[in-house]
């Protein structure tokens, strides 16, 4: 039997600090969510390509002869060799899902759909199979939905190629090697330069490995952190585009080179101090108070430099006055401009006051969660049908 279904999940992130300094050579440090996107993928007979995507309640499929004609050369796919989608195939890409009336409010699914199609073909060829994807993470919010859309599916399509050494009649939940990951990772990203116009990779890289990680330029540091941190995350619901807000950085750093220069160069210090402190061992009270009153400190710092960057939004500065009033500081998380806040919650921190500010920014029409930080990153599931 050939290997017929599978699914995969990849995590969510949250960005400690760094973001956008990122895109222009910054350190930013980053870890996982137990928030997870999930990518089945049955092949199927007959001759159409399908994509559904549950929790939106949409459902596309091509005929296969369309594909092959608006993304042809690929009779003899190379899943080993990840390939940048050109400028010309995205524009004939886009008349697949013009045809597919995407309704108006969900436009912003267009580059999530034209992504797919380009590694679901250049992985995978002109094969018939059915695709679907569910997701535990909002869209557009900040915690890296289109990362952990990218590393699933291309997690999904390698496990169903050759390049995956997998015994696929095992059960439950299987890693791929290292090499393994590092191949999915790289396909990924070529998604996510499909959605987000200019990424670092940071986000594609923690949902793939997992984990707490320091990144610089394509370089990667696993962090081991000796005290765990405890985040609120509050959703402010302010719909954004990550395309959009790098964008804006770069166009800012045109017009003033020098002055968003020094702005980088402040956040890649933060960065680095962040991380060391959350590698030092905290042994008693006063130790764990001392580290979190630096990581609140970093996180306030961070902000001010976002800010400076053009990415804060009138929301987030509600956040950000709402939880200080409690004495908490807050930043914002990826790209900004709305999304999520990030909120340190001490350890002494009584459930009280918590339960407060919760109430607080939930009066505003916010949503507020917790989420486990640094669990696994990609895993993948066969069966004889997909799970989902
Ligand atoms: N489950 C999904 N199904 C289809 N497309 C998705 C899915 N998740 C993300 N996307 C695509 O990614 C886009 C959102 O990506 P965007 O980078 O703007 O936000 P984010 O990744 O959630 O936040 P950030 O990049 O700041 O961490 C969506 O508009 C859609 O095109
Ligand atoms: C804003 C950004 O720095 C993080 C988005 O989560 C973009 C990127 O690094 O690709
Ligand atoms: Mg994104």
């Amino acid at each position: 039997m050939g290997r017929m279904a599978v699914t995969t999940r990849a995590p969510g992130k949250i960005i400690l600090a760094g973001e956008h300094a990122v895109v222009h050579g910054s350190t930013a440090v980053a870890a996982s969510i137990n928030l997870c996107t999930s990518v089945s993928i049955l092949f199927s007979p007959g001759d159409m390509l399908k994509l559904e995507l549950k929790d939106m309640e949409l459902e596309f499929s091509w005929p296969i002869g369309k594909i092959k004609e608006v993304i042809p050369d690929f009779d003899t796919p190379s899943p080993s060799t990840p390939l940048p989608c050109s400028s010309e195939t995205l524009k004939s890409i886009a008349s697949l899902y013009e045809e597919q009336n995407i309704p108006e409010a969900k436009i912003t699914l267009a580059s999530g759909v034209s992504a797919f199609l380009w590694l679901y073909t250049a992985t995978q060829g002109y094969k018939p199979a059915t695709v679907t994807v569910t997701s535990e993470l909002p869209l557009g919010a900040g915690l890296g939905s289109s990362a952990a859309f990218c590393v699933a599916l291309s997690g999904a399509l390698l496990a169903l190629s050759e390049c995956c050494e997998l015994d696929y009649s095992q059960q439950g939940w299987l890693t791929l090697r290292n090499s393994e990951l590092d191949l999915v990772n790289k396909w990924a990203f070529e998604g996510e330069k499909i959605i987000h116009g200019r990424p670092s990779g940071i986000d594609n890289t923690v949902s793939t490995y997992g984990n707490m990680i320091q990144f610089k330029s394509g370089e990667i540091t696993r962090l081991k952190s000796n005290t765990p941190l405890k985040m609120l995350i509050t959703n402010t619901k302010v719909g954004r585009n990550t395309k959009a807000l790098v964008a804006g950085v770069s166009e800012r750093t045109l017009r003033y080179p020098e002055a968003m220069t020094c702005v980088f160069k402040a956040v890649d210090s933060i960065s680095k101090e962040l991380s060391n402190i959350i590698q030092t061992s905290a042994s008693n009270d006063i130790a764990v108070t001392e580290k979190e009153d630096k990581v609140e400190e970093l996180m306030e710092m961070n902000q001010g430099l976002l800010q400076c960057m053009g990415v804060s939004h009138a929301s987030i500065e509600t956040v950000l006055r709402t939880t200080l009033k409690y004495k908490l500081r807050s930043k914002l998380t990826g790209a900004g401009g709305g999304g999520c806040v990030l909120t340190l919650l001490p350890t002494l921190l009584s459930s009280i006051v918590v339960d407060k500010v919760v109430a607080e920014l939930e009066s505003c029409g916010f949503q507020c969660f917790t989420a486990g930080i640094g669990g696994n990153g990609l895993e993948v599931c066969f069966s004889d049908n997909a799970q989902i």
